[in-house]
Parts: C-alpha cells; sequence; structure tokens
C-alpha cells in the first residue's frame, strides 16, 4: 500500500494556489445533451442526462464501451464546448470556462510523458510552468517533495521517466497535476493498463486526494469490488442516458427495486455494466427513468435525494468573463484587463519564463537521447564521406559541371505531450512553440555544417571563404525550412498521414526548382509556383554561392567543355540575372512562413481535440 496520507496534505497557502482549503466545489450538470456531426451525419452521444459530483467525494463514472463515459467527463472538464446543451454549474452557479480551466485538471488515459526526463527534473519543470516566480523555489521543492511522498514515488526521485513502471508514470501523471494544487481533478480510466494491485494503489489515491475535499472524477472500467468499494459515488451511463447514480452500496438495492436481481458472488458492477449492455432485456429505459436520469440521487433506505445544486459558495469561479480562452491568441485583451485588475493571468509564469524552463527541457531530452543524437551526426558524417568520394574532385572540372551541379543541390512533436500540458493550462502554446522552434535552430546548424565540410572540400569547390560560407548559409536556411515543414504536416496531421504527405507535397515545388525543369521551360501559368518553392531559392543559392561570371575558367581534360566557361553554364540554367542575396531573402521569407504556417496548424489542431 501507499504512504499516503492526504488529510493533513496541503501544498501552501501561497496566491498561485487553486485549491483553499476548506472551499467545496460541487459540480452539477442537467439535462446535458451532446450531439456531434451535423444533417445527416448528426450523432447524439448523451441525452438530457444530469448528475452531481461532489467535492470530498470520490465519483465513478462506468459504462459500457461506447456508452458516452469520455464525452460526459470531456465535456464537464470543459475539453469539448461544441454541440452541447444543458448547463453545468460549480456550487450552484452557471460554470465559467476560464475560471473552471484554471481550477481543474485533467489526467489523460495514456501517459504522454517525456521519457528522458527524470521525475524530479519533471517535477521541478511543472512547478517552475505552474506556480511561476512568486513562488520560491524552497517552497517548490518542498511541494514536489511532499506530493512525491504522498504518491509513494521518492524512491524514483532520480529514475528516467523511460524507466518507471506503469503505475509509477500513472502516479507521476497525477502528481504533475497536483502542483498547483487544483480543486477538481478529472482522470480518464486512471487504472487502464495497471494491474490490479497498482490499480488499488491508484484509486486509494485518488480517494485521499478527494477526502482532502476536491471533487475526483474518473472514468473507470469494470472495477474489482476492492476498486470499487473505494469509490463514494457511482454514476452509470448506457447509451447516453443515466440509469444510476447513488453510493455505491446502494446499486445492488436499486437494480433489486427495478427487478433486476445480482446473482450472487457476481461483481455489481459486472452485472449492472451486463444490464446496461441490454444483456437483461429491454430495462434501461425503466432504469433511466427510475433515477430520473440523473436529476435523482438513489440512497438505500431513504427516498432517491434529488441532485440539484448546493448553495453557491463564493469560490472565485464566477468571473464576468465569458469567454473560453483556452488558446493563448484569444485572450490577449482579456490578459491585459486581467492584469490591470490585478485578476489572475492564464497562466502560472510569464510568457518569457515558460520559453527558458521549455527550452532548457527540450535541450535536455534531446541531448539525452544519445543514440538518436549520436545516428543522426554519425549518419550526416557517412554520407558527407560517401558523397565526397562519389564527387572525388569534380568542383572544378568543366566536363563534370552537371554532376557537380546535381550534387550540390541535393545535400541541401511529442504532439501528445503538448497536448496534455497545455489543455491543463502549464504554458501557452506560442511559448511552447518559440522553445521548440529555438531548441532546433543549433542542430540544424551543426548538422549542414558537419556534412558540408568532407564534401566541400573533397569534391574540390572553390577553395574561397565567401563561396564555403555562402554555400553553408543556403545549407542552413534549406535545414531550417525542411524542418518547418515536417513541423507543419507533424502539427496538421497524423504521423503516418504526415509522413506520406510532406515529401509528396515537395515533389512540384522540387519539379519547378529550376535543377530539374529550366526555368523557361516552366509554363507561364505555372511559373508563379517557383516564387513559392523553397528549394527554387535553394538552387539558385547554391548554384550561384559556387558559380559567378568573373570565376576563373574550370579545368578542362577534354578537347573542347562547353561549360569551361561558368557564364555558360549559368546562362544555361537562366542565373545570369539572379542575386544570391534574394535567394536568401526567398529562404527566409520561407521559413518564417511554412513556420507560422504550422504554428496556426497546431493551435487549429489544439482547439478542436476532444
Ligand atoms: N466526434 C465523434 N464523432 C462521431 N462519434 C463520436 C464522436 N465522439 C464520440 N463518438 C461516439 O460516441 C459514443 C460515446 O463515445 P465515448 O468515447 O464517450 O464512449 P465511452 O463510454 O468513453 O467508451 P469507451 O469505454 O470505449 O472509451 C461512441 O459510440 C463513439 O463512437
Amino acid at each position: 500500500m501507499l504512504p499516503v496520507n492526504l488529510d493533513k496534505w496541503n501544498p501552501g497557502t501561497s496566491t498561485t494556489r487553486k485549491y483553499q482549503e476548506g472551499a467545496s466545489f460541487d459540480l452539477t450538470f442537467r439535462d446535458l445533451s451532446y450531439t456531434t456531426g451535423k444533417g445527416k451525419n448528426a450523432k447524439q452521444i448523451l441525452h438530457q442526462i444530469s448528475g452531481s459530483f461532489k467535492s470530498g467525494h470520490l465519483t465513478a463514472i462506468l459504462g459500457p464501451s461506447g456508452a458516452g463515459k469520455t464525452s460526459l467527463m470531456n465535456i464537464l472538464a470543459g475539453l469539448k464546448k461544441g454541440g452541447i446543451e444543458g448547463r453545468v454549474d460549480v456550487n450552484g452557479a452557471k460554470r465559467k470556462f476560464k475560471t473552471f480551466r484554471k481550477q481543474s485538471a485533467y489526467v489523460t488515459q495514456q501517459d504522454f510523458l517525456l521519457k528522458n526526463l527524470t521525475v524530479d527534473e519533471y517535477m521541478t519543470a511543472a512547478a517552475h510552468l505552474k506556480l511561476g516566480k512568486k513562488v520560491s523555489d524552497k517552497e517548490k521543492k518542498s511541494t514536489i517533495e511532499q506530493i512525491l511522498k504522498t504518491l509513494g514515488l521518492t524512491n524514483t526521485q532520480q529514475t528516467r521517466v523511460k524507466r518507471l513502471s506503469g503505475g509509477e508514470c500513472k502516479r507521476l501523471s497525477i502528481g504533475l497535476e497536483l502542483i498547483d494544487n487544483p480543486a477538481i481533478l478529472f482522470l480518464d480510466e486512471p487504472t487502464s493498463g495497471l494491474d490490479s494491485s497498482s490499480s488499488l494503489q491508484c484509486v486509494s489515491l485518488l480517494r485521499d486526494i478527494a477526502r482532502s475535499g476536491r471533487t475526483v472524477v474518473a472514468t473507470i472500467h469494470q472495477p474489482n469490488s476492492r476498486i470499487l468499494d473505494l469509490f463514494d459515488h457511482l454514476y452509470i451511463v448506457a447509451g447516453g442516458s443515466c440509469m444510476y447514480q447513488g453510493p455505491v452500496d446502494s446499486l445492488v438495492p436499486y437494480l433489486q427495486t427495478m427487478g433486476l436481481d445480482c446473482p450472487n458472488h457476481h461483481n455489481p458492477t459486472d452485472f449492472a455494466i451486463d444490464v446496461a449492455s441490454g444483456e437483461y432485456g429491454d430495462v434501461v429505459s425503466r432504469l433511466v427513468s427510475g433515477i430520473e436520469n440523473g436529476s435523482r440521487i438513489y440512497q438505500e433506505n431513504e427516498s432517491a435525494s434529488s441532485a440539484s445544486p448546493a448553495l453557491s459558495h463564493d469560490t472565485g469561479f464566477y468571473e464576468e468573463d465569458e469567454c473560453d480562452t483556452m488558446l493563448d491568441g484569444s485572450s490577449k485583451k482579456k490578459d491585459k484587463k486581467a492584469k490591470k485588475t490585478g485578476k489572475g493571468l492564464m497562466y502560472g509564469a510569464p510568457f518569457h519564463y515558460q520559453v527558458a524552463i521549455l527550452l532548457g527541457r527540450t535541450w535536455k531530452t534531446i541531448w539525452r537521447e544519445k543514440i538518436l543524437t549520436t545516428m543522426r551526426f554519425t549518419l550526416h558524417i557517412c554520407i558527407a564521406f560517401l558523397m565526397g568520394m562519389l564527387y572525388w574532385q569534380i568542383g572544378d572540372e568543366a566536363d563534370d559541371i552537371f554532376n557537380n551541379a546535381g550534387m550540390i543541390f541535393f545535400i541541401t512533436l511529442e504532439r501528445e505531450v503538448l497536448v496534455r500540458e497545455h489543455l491543463n493550462q502549464w504554458y501557452s502554446l506560442k511559448a511552447y512553440y518559440l522553445a521548440k522552434t529555438l531548441a532546433d535552430i543549433p542542430f540544424q546548424i551543426v548538422f549542414p555544417t558537419v556534412y558540408l565540410i568532407p564534401i566541400y572540400f573533397m569534391s574540390n569547390q572553390p577553395m574561397s571563404i565567401e563561396s564555403f560560407s555562402m554555400l553553408l548559409g543556403i545549407m542552413i536556411s534549406m535545414a531550417l525550412v525542411g524542418q518547418g515543414v515536417g513541423l507543419f504536416f507533424g502539427a496538421a496531421f497524423d504521423i503516418p498521414v504526415a509522413s506520406y504527405f510532406a515529401p509528396i507535397s515537395c515533389i512540384p515545388f522540387l519539379i519547378v526548382s529550376g535543377f530539374i525543369l529550366k526555368f523557361n521551360s516552366i509554363p507561364p501559368y505555372l511559373s508563379w509556383l517557383t516564387h513559392l518553392s523553397f528549394l527554387h531559392y535553394g538552387f539558385e543559392g547554391s548554384m550561384l554561392s559556387l558559380y559567378w561570371a568573373e570565376r576563373p575558367p574550370l579545368s578542362c581534360s577534354q578537347a573542347y567543355c562547353h561549360f569551361r566557361y561558368p557564364i555558360k553554364f549559368l546562362e544555361q540554367f537562366d542565373l545570369t540575372n539572379k542575386s544570391y542575396y534574394l535567394a536568401l531573402v526567398g529562404m527566409l521569407v520561407s521559413f518564417v512562413v511554412i513556420r507560422v504556417a504550422a504554428y496556426f496548424a497546431l493551435r487549429f489542431k489544439l482547439r478542436h481535440i476532444g
């Protein structure tokens, strides 16, 4: 068993903390309907269900697969917003998205964690992001120690996440969200993938968190009777309606009142789920009306009580703002207003602090991906030497000018972690994106450099610092733009789709780059494509780094070499009037455009999650 003692747990009294001791946060929903799709494709998932989840209670949402448990919890947590009718209240007053999301935390079913950080590093980064600078390092450290002790993770403090067991990962996911002391905790299938003893530990922990005054709601799949006994409140969903709401030990009596006897030695929830799945005939509608679709709470030996909301307390949930500011871009004005009025900002830490913490964290994870980083490095060097041997000393050969041009031209997420952390308000998307972009830049400079040096000298390109630097400049910008293209597709699509579309979508740009098809052979109605092609700027820039009109004649080992004079080559590829610096500007514009597009793709994706 875990050494859990959350009764006295109170990680500080700082103003950044969400849960104030003694406050209660009763969650009530009424006539909640949820429909996905439109017109012919519309599908109603939840049918005017109601319910009440009290603070200090551990609530389980149960039901057969596809019943609507996750949909209900996502709506209650504020992750789903479209297609919803009905009302969600906190302490009897209408829930406001912005404040509600600040006060609650959501632990996803899968533990999307950065595998290369240690438990302590992860917790510390989360504490810096969530608590900001207002809380001293000492206080953060003691909060972390207290949480780790509570979760039984003290001995794993210096262990990397990838070496933790499934149960420890789950406890870490919960611990990360406990740092800023949420008032309401939602968990999607917290026991999935855990063995029975880890599941028991995990649910015991949740019960203790609830006992400390918080509202804890978890969807759960077929809990065994020991786990079931730890829950205070059951909410059973069947076909998008509520078929039972009340204490665990009143479930069997309620089913009896409806003429359904749970067989001896049969787990009551298994029985209830069989009933909900229709295995005992068409009784679900009777059960739904018996509990008034969640408007009532059944209690054995008492008549069912109303699930009406508790009286409203002042919990800070009722600010004036109506709009949901889940994504940072939409709330600039409101943040300014919040600053003026002294109300809390969206995130625990200021923007520059978020970027610094995320940058440090990203660097650490990249650095620790030793095998991947070494492989990337070695691969660049090996391929560079291979290319150097293949194109040995051709740089100054007039007869080999096409081979040389071809060689030079061609050398040139975590998304789930972001979703989990961003939706739990750890940091803004802009801060994440900026940190990710900055963390990548050194790699995009180092790799092209180690790649170019052997090839450049082995293939005998012009021995001039200017030419080398110009070519390197183009290669680095190609690497940065290429990375941006990958980021864009990775942000917009799932990985298999992205890895298919990213290379395919580059083909038209490659064709109009100028190497495969000469510029004046491109039909006029398609010539605009060349201006959008970063490969076109790459081709121009790399060729102009090596060949310029005044370059001395190349060596010629044949009787006649047409391209002995580099100007002939420039004429052949319509490069005589082109400027290297314009090509570089074209690359920089492409870099900015693709990175901005990737940012908006990511933002769009995050808005439509859930
Ligand atoms: N965006 C959507 N479009 C179409 N159908 C959807 C959408 N989201 C959910 N559904 C459907 O709604 C129903 C309820 O889904 P939900 O994920 O809430 O069920 P669940 O009870 O959590 O199931 P499970 O236990 O299998 O996770 C399912 O039939 C699912 O296919």
